[in-house]
């Protein structure tokens, strides 16, 4: 494809000069013995301190820096966690993934309560083997997958991470997104994942379980993701759950088609309405509605219902956010961009992944990885035939993270 992209910003100034500044002093004080060790430039003493309050200001702070806390064998201390969040701290979901990142790699967490606002990790080796984790809320096991996901890749061999939480939690990726979406994705860059879903569980019972077996690699590929193509096909799920009625489904899913065919006419569309039953603990209705392109890009729209909201505007609402996410014609929707900059960032080589305008959630995940790795990104404005006013191209030069076990 014919592409021609001009440099349009790298962040913003401050957030650039910051970053490469702290880690430039960080680095100067290892010596080049520990440099040479790749992923673990470990140096007991230093502790890289990140402020949990900057940009995005919330939970994702937490997972991206102490994941690659504990990658990098870099100790952390996060101080203003949650700072900007109306119950600043940190709540059960981001307390049982720091414990989930601290097990895995056999560190010592100081500070992780419920309501800190201020944690130390510093890390140890990533062992493979059984991890539980258990925030006994309805806190979404995604999240708790994000958190530790990357750091059972370089684990000295398979993992498997007992999630219990919920699986299909607002302001969160649905266990569904997980699967659908953001799996495909990771095996682009070579980490492969298998996700059993025991137990769907929803807000706000929770009780949830997935059981996920991550195979380690000794090094992540670099993704090359900047040819949407045609989308091919949409399908999905419209599911109630517990004591409310079927036709909720239903008609989640038929809004949702009739929004989509508005805009879109030729495409084939399958979103059957379910009800969830041996598998599932409490009540709930929701949608996802996933599209794939021709060149094997996933992209996604969901919603869950909410208490005085018909089923149809939950349905239309999950269909828009789609709609949304494949007009820029770019390769991954607004909620895997922030999820695969910690891939990015430790892929060895350069990854370019055209997308959509980007996220608070992506800049924050982009500051946190260059603060913590060698990584450099640079995004820019697309101006190519195929885009228009909000296609842009991220960047990265990863930092080449090796698996020393491996
Ligand atoms: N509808 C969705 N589909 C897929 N992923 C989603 C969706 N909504 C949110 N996400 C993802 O969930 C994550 C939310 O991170 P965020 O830090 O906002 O949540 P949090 O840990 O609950 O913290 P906080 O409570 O401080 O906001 C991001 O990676 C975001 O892309």
């Amino acid at each position: 494809m014919h592409r021609k992209c001009v440099r349009l910003f790298r962040l913003t100034r401050h957030t650039e000069v910051e970053s490469a500044a702290s880690f430039r002093r960080f680095r100067s004080r290892l010596s080049v013995k520990q440099l040479k060790l790749g992923v673990r430039q470990k140096m007991e003493s230093e502790v890289m301190e990140i402020d949990g309050s900057v940009m995005e200001g919330g939970g994702q702070i937490l997972r991206v820096s102490a994941a690659l806390s504990c990658i990098t064998g870099t100790s952390v201390k996060i101080t203003k966690i949650r700072a900007g969040r109306s119950t600043p701290g940190l709540r059960p979901q981001h307390l049982s993934g720091l414990q989930l990142v601290s097990d895995l790699c056999s560190g010592s967490l100081q500070g992780a309560e419920i309501g800190s606002t201020e944690i130390s990790l510093t890390p140890g080796k990533i062992h493979c083997g059984n991890h539980t984790a258990d925030p006994q809320t309805a806190g979404s096991v995604c999240l708790l997958l994000q958190a530790s996901l990357p750091c059972a890749v370089f684990a000295d061999g398979p993992s498997q991470l007992v999630l219990k939480g919920g699986t299909n939690a607002e302001m969160a990726p649905q266990i569904d997104y997980t699967v659908k979406v953001f799996k495909p994705t990771m095996e682009k860059f070579g980490v492969h994942f298998d996700c059993d879903v025991r137990l769907r569980a929803y807000y706000p019972k929770g009780g949830g379980e997935v059981m996920v077996t991550v195979n380690p690699v000794k090094e992540l590929q670099p993704v090359l993701m900047t040819e949407r193509g045609k989308l091919t096909k949409c399908y999905g799920r419209a599911f109630v759950a517990g004591v409310l009625p079927y036709k909720l489904a239903k008609d989640m899913s038929s809004a949702a088609v009739r929004t989509i065919r508005r805009e879109i006419k030729d495409l084939y569309i399958n979103i059957p309405a379910l009800q969830e039953k041996e598998n599932a603990t409490g009540n709930a209705n929701g949608i996802i509605i996933i599209a794939e392109s021709s060149t094997g890009c996933v992209f996604a729209g969901s919603a869950l219902g909410r208490k005085g909201v018909y089923a149809e505007q939950i349905g239309a609402e999950a269909a828009e956010m789609l709609l949304r996410n494949v007009r820029h014609n770019g390769c991954v929707d607004e909620f895997l961009q922030d999820q695969v900059i910690i891939f990015m960032a430790l892929a060895k080589g350069t990854s370019r992944i055209r997308t959509g305008p980007v996220t608070q959630h992506t800049q924050t995940a982009i500051h946190i990885a260059e603060k913590l790795t060698q990584a450099k990104f640079t995004i820019t404005k697309c101006d190519d035939e195929l885009s228009n006013d909000d296609t842009f191209l991220i960047e990265c030069e990863g930092s080449g993270a090796a698996n020393a076990h491996m």
